[in-house]
């Protein structure tokens, strides 16, 4: 097989002279590592914002509006990261097997991609019913999500085209194929019982999931966005242990924004694959001072641009969570989000992803002018 080169990695192939001796200097050192607090860093990134604001977007039919393309000035720095990028393991406790890239993505880049994303992303805030000790409960996901991909047994196939009344905009057509047999779409029925038609992997998200194929020799067909606009917002302890990732799913998980705490715990014991699954509940597994023996509860204060890989059994026997914080002056109300790229195998996995972060509600927008999420219905009639 021949060998990759690192632009091979990344596609479209980047139209750009080789680097400078300059630049490939710069690329040995390792990144500066961001210990300064996130609003001062609004005060001098904001002048680092990049003014190559994308002339280019994609649309798609399932998309609810066309989202930008990465501007040049975050996609050339993320090609670099490749060369530079190293973790470190966390791997002490029991069945505990992490690689934490703390930053994998320097300052600026980490903060102007964290914007980019938040403003060029449709996201939902979804709300479900369960059923607990045999009574109906009705579950406000308490952050705002979004979810791109589809599971392994089928693919996109893509076509993408522009106009000339609209050059800037990449209309994207895709049909869903059998992954076996390509030239075969899927039976009409495969995705029915789907929140919504599986979308594909948008290019601005699709080119940080290969630089992380390439930097954890894995591969990933869904990416899932979380948006944390306060510190009321949080994910609770839960492992992403579904069956339809198969055994020690390798899940990356990138933090962009403001700096908040991630716990594990490993999980009870007698507690079985399964017990934890944010995916139907959410529930509580179990209160944060119960350790099992022999482990101790970890906090990560997960700052921008660092990514975590969690591989191994970690999921079969740990929890983790985003959990609320609150005060005055907090971080976490200038906003987080977090990137999760993850692999399922068969089409549980897809319907239960868009059940679960895209959902039957509206779709929500963030209004630059207003620094809030505002419903997009709202924002398209202001707009005329
Ligand atoms: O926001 C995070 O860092 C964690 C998100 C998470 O655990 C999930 O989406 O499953
Ligand atoms: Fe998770």
């Amino acid at each position: 097989m021949s060998k990759r080169t690192i632009h091979s990695f990344f596609s479209p192939p980047a139209k750009r002279p080789k680097a400078s001796l300059e630049t490939l200097s710069r690329r040995v050192s390792p990144p500066p590592v961001d210990k300064e607090p996130f609003s001062e860093r609004i005060i001098v990134e904001a002048e680092d914002t990049p003014s190559d604001v994308p002339a280019k977007s994609t649309s798609h039919q399932t998309y609810p509006f066309p989202i930008a393309d990465l501007p040049s000035s975050i996609s050339e720095k993320i090609e670099e990261l490749l060369l530079i990028a190293s973790g470190n393991a966390i791997n002490s406790q029991p069945h505990l097997d992490l690689l934490y890239f703390e930053p994998l993505i320097p300052q600026p880049t980490a903060y102007q991609l964290f914007r980019f994303l938040r403003s060029s992303l449709p996201f939902y805030r979804v709300k479900y019913t369960i059923t607990r000790y045999g009574k109906s409960v009705d579950i406000n996901t308490p952050r705002f999500t979004t979810v791109y991909g589809l599971d392994e047994t089928s693919q996109f196939v893509s076509t993408s085209t522009t106009t000339e009344n609209n050059p800037n905009v990449n209309q994207l057509t895709t049909r869903i194929a059998e992954t076996s047999n390509p030239a075969k779409d899927v039976a009409p029925g495969k995705y029915k019982s789907c929140a919504c038609p599986p979308r594909p992997i948008p290019p601005c998200l699709a080119m940080l999931k290969n630089l992380t194929e390439a930097l954890t020799s894995d591969t990933y067909n869904f990416v899932l966005v979380n948006y944390y606009s306060t510190g009321q917002d949080s994910i609770s302890y839960h492992s992403d242990d579904e069956r339809f990732l198969g055994n020690n799913p390798s899940i990356a998980s990138f933090s962009l924004g403001a700096r908040r705490d991630f716990l594990l715990k490993h999980k009870p014991p007698g507690s079985g694959p399964g017990n934890g699954n944010k995916g139907q509940s959410k529930t509580e597994a179990g209160s944060a001072e119960k350790v099992y023996p022999g482990t101790t509860q970890i906090k990560l204060p997960l700052g921008s641009g660092d990514m975590i890989l969690m591989r191994g059994e970690t999921q079969r026997n740990w929890l983790h969570s985003i959990p609320k914080r609150s005060g005055k002056n907090n971080e976490a109300d200038k906003g987080r989000i977090n990137i999760t790229m993850r692999k399922a195998m068969v089409p549980g996995g897809t319907e239960n992803y868009y059940q679960y972060n895209v959902g039957t509600g509206p779709v929500y927008r963030w209004d630059e002018k207003r620094a809030e999420m505002r419903l997009w219905e709202e924002m398209k009639l202001e707009r005329g």
